[in-house]
């Protein structure tokens, strides 16, 4: 695979930094999942405590896209385990990326994804099925949208208005 080189993409378009059309995610998100560079289209969901419509999403054909999770950075209980980190690999998401916690981290790593989340936990989370779909989410100050474009590699990850030369 080619290296997706978010420091590079950062560099090359400075401009779009300085216009806000490239964002960069907080670096306070652990990696885990096989895949390290993962790269695509977001969808979102906007959930806390609840990740029923995380499965939801994931039930769906990925078609190579990246599942942002604004759960509200709790650090209460799981958004996703090693079920639905399969589900995800199954369904052809590149990635998907946790603003909350995460278990079951073995399954989860040896699954053909990649995941970011802020930590591991080990209590699930509640199966009520509030929260919205495709909505606009903030995840630690930075604004996304669905249909922009999402690269993460070891270096960060980044969420692009328009989709980047490297890809
Ligand atoms: O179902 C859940 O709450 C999360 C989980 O443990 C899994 O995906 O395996």
């Amino acid at each position: 695979m080619e290296k997706l080189g978010t420091t590079d993409l950062c560099d090359e378009h400075m401009d779009f930094v300085a216009s806000g059309e490239l964002r960069v995610l907080p670096p306070s998100f652990q990696a885990y999942g096989k895949r390290r560079q993962f790269a695509g289209p977001v969808s979102t969901v906007k959930v806390f405590e609840d990740n029923v419509l995380v499965r939801k999403a994931l039930e769906q054909d990925g078609r190579g896209r990246v599942l942002i999770v604004d759960g509200g950075g709790s650090l209460r209980c799981a958004l996703l385990g090693g079920n639905l980190a399969v589900l995800g690999e199954k369904n052809g998401w590149s990635g998907v990326i946790v603003n909350g916690c995460v278990r079951d981290v073995n399954e989860i790593n040896s699954c053909d994804i990649g995941v970011r989340a802020l930590a591991s936990h080990p209590l699930k989370s509640i199966k009520k099925g509030e929260g919205s779909e495709d909505a606009v989410v903030f995840v630690g100050g930075v604004r996304i949208h669905p249909g922009e474009w999402c690269y993460a590699d070891d270096d960060g990850v980044i969420i692009s208005s328009m989709k980047l030369s490297k890809l």
